[in-house]
């Protein structure tokens, strides 16, 4: 037994009071430190820990102040980006025996402290591998020792091979690319909550989780629900956390959605082709998948976790519900096949051959393309030097899956990082020197963690068996800050002396940050008799869950594996949760979870009445956000249908139906009918084309306003139709035309006409002129008008400034903001309470004075309707005691989306007759009347709006 093996028993232990069973993991560990024991030199002593650890641990709070739940892991990535940052101008290189043997009796350290059986090291610098190892027992039964070979399922760092086989299969197929909305790969619906993601939703999206769905994991783990199924029934159901790509929401059970897109564009399963596609070609080849084959790898480390302080093994069986989420989470694989996944990430594509025994004849495919020309002198072997580094995946390819998904803002304190990481190896941080990619994972009985330095190509790998949650975070963490700031030559601010003291410390903090669990105690009776709870539970996403009465025990049934026992507790109707048998046992009874708390099941009744049968039952352990209430007597949420219709964002004319539902103002829409910002940028790129001007001010003509287009001199007019993402205007007195030319000297942009709401237009489309506007560079937006005077004081033939707006449409759900927000636009939430321009308006009354408009320039608010009928009597009414003076069918709209993307708005109404407000009256709005209106004082309005563009200092 070595020294380290030796201290490491005596100080377990006694200090732990540990079972037995726990030292004879270490006992059986087949460690072999290298020879030369490390100087004290080599160790730096605790107090030079101390102010690193100070820092280290500083920031760590302000981490865990902000970060809620997903603490440990940042901690874990905010820890090694801090570590590995601090050396200065090191250079990668190999291990002397000392460092060897320091790095041994560190690892081995960690492992006694976090109780690790066994675990897999291995260290790669410029291509070379640098270091692997195995330590500790793989298998406590036949007392397997561990090494470089044996297999460790990785969990969520599957997440990464899964990208970069997308990558490669999008690489071969010219159409589609990460951000091809799923439907159009898979071929199918897509059935997802809210409006929008079905029809939206990409591969990034849930490669880097935003589609904002709650994780519904425990359906892959514990009901017998095929893809089919939930794809069909479930997903559709996930509940929402947040709006689709707002922000990160961890979602694993989309990646079956994943595996069905590899599916369409590689022809065969998902693991056929991650084998095929990346684990063959890199040579890894250990790799097994943990709920189909990795049982009878007999190079599998046995999954261990603690149960009251031992060591118990986690039954194969549990991992049998992965099937669902195995793009996400099945890999297991070996320190050695993560030594040539590392080669293959930091040489961009490359996979070292120099082992490999290829014969240029018998396997000439291997050689294609990189053999060197040859001439007369090249000798055979020379020809195959060449590709000892042989690029199995082109650079391009593989750097797709490092994309952010959206820039970190300059100068932001915020994580976003974090919340929105990056595509493949999800967390990428430029730190001060390096480029910084991590990927943990775990699964129960198992954890990982990659961390690679991409500019320095170094990296490590560690894997190891036993307890997750927070110690496990804590030790992972440490052992790559430890070899790395070795492999950089750097001073390792933790030693092996200090390490077990920092874990704690870790721990703690990162538990600490944890929501607290709340405090119930077992009672032997609960409130009522049990036959109450009894019945059959439903979610729509989760499925049913069943309570029956079993003697003296209440039990909980769900799906295939879930087989619980409900004890009473102090709180009334609620009840502690246990596994009773059965392969989920460590899911409620391992150490690590019961740390957290005891899970409970909240019964309750809709009238929380006391005297009434529970009706629901709520199970937050089902989920790490939005706790689900299974129900007796379950309401089917209403669903957001999707479009049929194919109706292209850029398409010149979209027909969408829009139902208001009066419950539930849910509006139809397809999401295509965003435009992106690319084909924005192109439309407006095209129109600057075509003119030398590059306008800073554009104007809207409303119904029978458009000739101010005729003002505008050494003009083009491109008609609607020839600008393909532009909606089309169909209502007379709207000629739809795009004028770009000068007025008052002033290059303009100029819509004469505009289309509207009622034309059929989902209201997001109406955003498109305005947004190619902005685009073009327009900074000041005139919209003008024709509205029905509501104010009394009003008379037909008023012109008024809009001083502010009712967006009445809004209140039912029409808004061209709603839908997932382009940053590049503007905000999510845009102020609106300043949506008219002040210094406009004051323009546009002092210049009205001069031009002698005095008597009939008004200043009030718009009302939107979406029309296309006028109001009715009541709703005059009404808007009047909104405190609405016109009324109208546009321009709110526009002035919203203009506003969204920082353009200063100017808005003026004609008032081309005055709302009907009594019951009795005969009078009868029309279009007739308000083209006839426009006729006679657009004369007014133009010279006014003339005059102001005149006036701007742009
Ligand atoms: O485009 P605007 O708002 O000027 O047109 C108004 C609203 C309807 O389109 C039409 C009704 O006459 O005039
Ligand atoms: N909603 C509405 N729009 C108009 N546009 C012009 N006149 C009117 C009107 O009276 N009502």
């Amino acid at each position: 037994m070595s020294e380290a093996q030796r201290s490491a028993q005596s100080i377990f232990a006694p200090a732990q009071g540990l079972a037995n069973d726990w030292l004879e993991f270490f006992n059986a560990r087949a460690v072999q430190p290298a020879a030369a024991a490390a100087t004290e030199d080599d160790v730096r002593g605790p107090g030079q820990l101390d102010n690193s650890l100070h820092s280290v641990l500083t920031i760590t709070t302000m981490t865990l102040a902000t970060s809620g739940a997903k603490g440990a892991a940042m901690v874990t990535l905010l820890l090694v980006a801090m570590t590995v940052v601090c050396v200065p101008g090191a250079q990668p290189r190999s291990f002397t025996q000392t460092e060897i043997a320091q790095l041994d009796r560190f690892v081995m350290e960690v492992m006694r402290c976090a109780r690790i059986p066994a675990l897999s090291l291995s260290l790669v610098s410029d291509d070379d591998v640098v270091y692997e190892k195995g330590y500790g027992t793989a298998n406590p039964t036949t007392r397997t020792p561990t090494t470089k070979d044996t297999v460790f399922c990785l969990g969520s760092f599957t997440q990464s091979f899964t990208s970069v086989l997308l990558a490669d299969l999008l690489s071969r197929n010219e159409n589609k690319t990460f951000e091809t909305p799923l439907r159009d790969i898979m071929g199918s619906r897509i059935h997802l909550p809210g409006h929008y993601r079905a029809d939206l939703v990409n591969l990034k999206d849930i490669l880097s989780m935003r589609t904002g769905l709650s994780n519904m994991d425990i359906i892959a783990t514990a009901v017998g629900v095929n893809r089919y199924r939930l794809m069909e029934q479930n997903l559709r159901f996930a509940p929402e956390v947040t709006s689709f790509r707002e922000s990160y929401v961890f979602n694993e059970i989309l990646f079956s959605l994943v595996e069905e897109a590899a599916r369409a564009l590689g022809g065969n399963t998902w693991y056929r082709l991650l084998r095929q596609h990346v684990f063959n070609r890199l040579g890894m080849e250990n790799v097994a998948f943990v709920h189909m084959d990795a049982k009878e790898n007999n190079k599998l480390a046995s999954p261990v976790h603690s149960l009251n302080g031992k060591p118990v093994q986690v039954p194969m069986d549990a991992y049998k519900g992965q099937e669902l989420v195995a793009a996400a989470s099945s890999v297991c694989a070996s320190a050695s096949d993560m030594t040539r996944w590392m080669q293959f990430i930091l040489s961009g594509g490359k996979k070292d051959d120099s082992q490999a025994k290829y014969s240029l004849t018998k396997d000439p495919e291997h050689f294609a393309g990189h053999l060197a020309p040859r001439d007369a002198s090249t000798t055979r072997r020379e020809e195959i030097m060449r590709v000892r580094r042989l690029q199995v995946m082109r650079r391009d390819v593989l750097q797709n899956t490092f994309q952010p998904v959206q820039p970190r803002p300059r100068g932001s304190t915020r994580l976003t990082g974090f919340s929105q990481p990056d595509i493949q190896v999800s967390y990428t941080r430029e730190s001060n020197r390096y480029a910084f990619v991590s990927q943990e994972g775990s699964l129960p009985g198992y954890e990982s963690l990659i961390t690679l330095l991409v500019d320095r190509k170094a990296g490590v790998f560690t894997a190891f068996t036993g307890d997750g949650g927070a110690r496990a975070y804590a030790a992972k963490t440490l052992i790559n800050t430890f070899a790395l700031d070795m492999l950089l030559q750097g001073n390792p601010w933790v030693d092996s002396t200090s390490v077990c003291h920092v874990m704690d410390t870790m721990t703690d903090m990162t538990r600490r940050s944890e929501p607290h669990p709340t405090r119930v105690s077992a009672m032997s009776e609960p409130i009522r008799p049990l036959e109450d709870y009894e019945g059959t539970y439903r979610h729509y996403g989760y499925g049913d869950v069943f309570i029956r009465r079993n003697g003296s025990e209440l039990h909980l049934e769900y799906g295939e594996l879930g087989r619980y026992i409900l004890t009473p507790s102090s709180r009334n109707d609620t009840f502690i949760i246990q596994a009773n048998s059965g392969p989920l046992w460590y899911t409620t009874n391992a150490d690590e979870y019961r740390s957290k708390g005891p899970y409970l099941a909240f019964f309750d009744n809709r009238y929380n009445d006391p005297e009434r049968r529970p009706e629901t039952v709520t199970i937050p352990f089902f989920s790490s956000d939005i706790a689900p209430v299974f129900s007796k007597h379950p309401v089917r949420p209403v669903e957001s249908e999707q479009e049929d219709v194919e109706c292209d964002a850029c398409a010149n004319f979209i027909s969408v139906p829009l139902i208001l539902t009066a419950a539930m103002s849910t509006m139809v829409v397809s999401l295509r009918n965003h435009c992106t910002y690319d084909d924005l940028k192109k439309a407006a790129d095209s129109i600057l084309s075509k003119t030398k001007y590059r306008p800073k001010i554009g104007i809207i003509c409303g119904s029978g306003l458009g000739h101010l287009g005729e003002l505008v001199e050494d003009r083009i007019a491109i008609p609607y139709k020839d600008i393909p993402i532009f909606p089309i205007s169909t209502v007379p007195g709207h000629e739809g035309k795009l004028i770009i030319g000068t007025l008052e000297g002033k290059a303009v942009v100029l819509m004469q006409g505009r289309s509207h709401t009622y034309e059929g237009y989902p209201t997001q489309k109406i955003a498109v002129p305005v947004r190619t506007m902005k685009l073009m560079g327009v900074e000041i937006l005139f919209v003008t008008n024709a509205a029905g005077g509501i104010n009394p004081g009003y008379a037909v033939g008023d012109l008024m400034i809009i001083k502010d707006h009712i967006n009445i449409a809004g209140f039912a759900g029409i808004n061209p903001l709603i839908g997932p927000n382009d940053d590049r636009f503007g905000v999510r939430f845009p102020p609106m309470s300043n949506a008219y321009d002040i210094e406009l308006r004051n323009l546009a009354k002092k210049l009205g004075k001069e031009m002698g408009f005095e008597s009939f320039l008004r200043e009030g608010v718009y009302s939107m309707l979406v029309g296309p009928n006028f109001e009715t009597v009541s709703e005059c009414l009404l808007l009047r005691k909104l405190g609405s003076d016109a009324t109208g069918m546009s321009t709110v709209p526009e002035v919203l989306t203009a506003k969204h993307a920082g353009m200063r708005v100017f808005g003026m109404s004609l008032i081309t007759n005055k709302v009907v407000s009594e019951y009795d009256s005969e009078v009868m709005a029309s279009h007739e009347e308000v083209l006839e209106t426009g006729k006679k004082r657009s004369e007014d309005l133009q010279a006014l709006v003339s005059a102001m563009v005149k006036n701007l200092k742009v």
